[in-house]
């Protein structure tokens, strides 16, 4: 029976993955937090050991802060355990890092586990690809008022999809944070908006727009169940593939 740690354990979303892990008959070896004390269910310890969470997993899942990524990519490395990492709010250096890691271990990261989302790239890839750029493409996206990231890892994923639909880097198209004087539309463009407030799950919607006539492509999460099952569904499948870089196209069949 395959062994899942948390990293974050403590959080919204290492509770759901617990409750999620359980569900699907997996063992849960423990957890980690900031603090490192209390416990995830009756018997699963909460530390602050990366490392000898890493030792007592088979795959780990790390829904934590992108400040405690390249510790926990330590500790999966020095005990040769794969790592699905949920954690939004990585910047250039992360993804250094786990481009880093996945030359030692499998590592699959996404910035959404569900199917419905992914599959949503897809769509948004393909509309991206079929239409020029004198289509317009608006991310939005709204989710609850304590998300500290924006814009959202899904709309970033999203942002991803349509850049590589339209053969073309996202960084050099992105537009975020519209304020002030700021000029007409950039032809080509990828914009991002980003709404916080309430208990919003996540929603997300992909505008493109042209003269006289727009697309709209969305997906509501109506609660994070689908991330935690996603990610449990991610991890047991990681769990038996070879060292790389993955996301979630694979395990999904996408
Ligand atoms: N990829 C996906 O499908 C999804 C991704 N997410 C992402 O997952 C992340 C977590 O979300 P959520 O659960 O809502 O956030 P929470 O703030 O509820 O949970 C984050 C947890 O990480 C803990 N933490 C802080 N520092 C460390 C550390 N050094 N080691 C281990 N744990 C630490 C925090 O502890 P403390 O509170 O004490 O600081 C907290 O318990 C976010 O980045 C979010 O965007 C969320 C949903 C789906
Ligand atoms: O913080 C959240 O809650 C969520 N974060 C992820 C993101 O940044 O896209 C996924 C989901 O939308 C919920």
């Amino acid at each position: 029976m395959t062994s899942i740690g948390i990293f974050g354990a403590a959080g919204r979303m290492g509770r759901a993955i617990a409750q999620a892990a359980t569900e699907a008959g997996l063992t849960v070896a423990g957890g980690t937090d900031r603090d490192g004390s209390g416990e995830l269910a009756p018997g699963v310890a909460i530390t602050n050991d990366p490392l000898a969470l890493a030792q007592a997993a088979d795959v780990l899942i790390d829904f934590s802060v992108p400040a405690a990524l390249a510790a926990n990519l330590d500790a999966c490395i020095a005990a040769n355990t794969p790592i699905l990492i949920g954690t939004t709010g990585l910047e250039g250096e992360h993804h250094a890092l786990i481009d880093q890691a996945a030359t030692r271990i499998p590592v699959l990261q996404t910035g959404n586990t569900s199917l419905g989302v992914n599959l949503l790239a897809a769509l948004v890839e393909k509309a991206a690809a079929s239409l020029g750029d004198d289509w317009d493409i608006e991310i939005v996206e709204m989710h609850h008022r304590h998300k500290v990231d924006a814009p959202s890892g899904t709309a970033l994923l999203l942002g991803e999809a349509a850049a590589k639909g339209r053969g073309i880097a996202l960084a050099e198209h992105s537009e975020r944070g519209r304020d002030g004087i700021t000029g007409a539309r950039a032809k080509g463009a990828i914009g991002f908006a980003a709404l916080r407030g309430g208990s919003v799950a996540g929603d997300h919607q992909v505008i493109l727009a042209t003269e006289g006539e727009r697309i709209e492509l969305g997906h509501r999460a109506e609660n994070r169940t689908i991330f935690a099952r996603g990610a449990i569904k991610g991890a047991s499948w990681l769990a038996g593939q070879p060292v790389g870089r993955y996301d979630m196209k694979g395990v999904l069949g996408l």
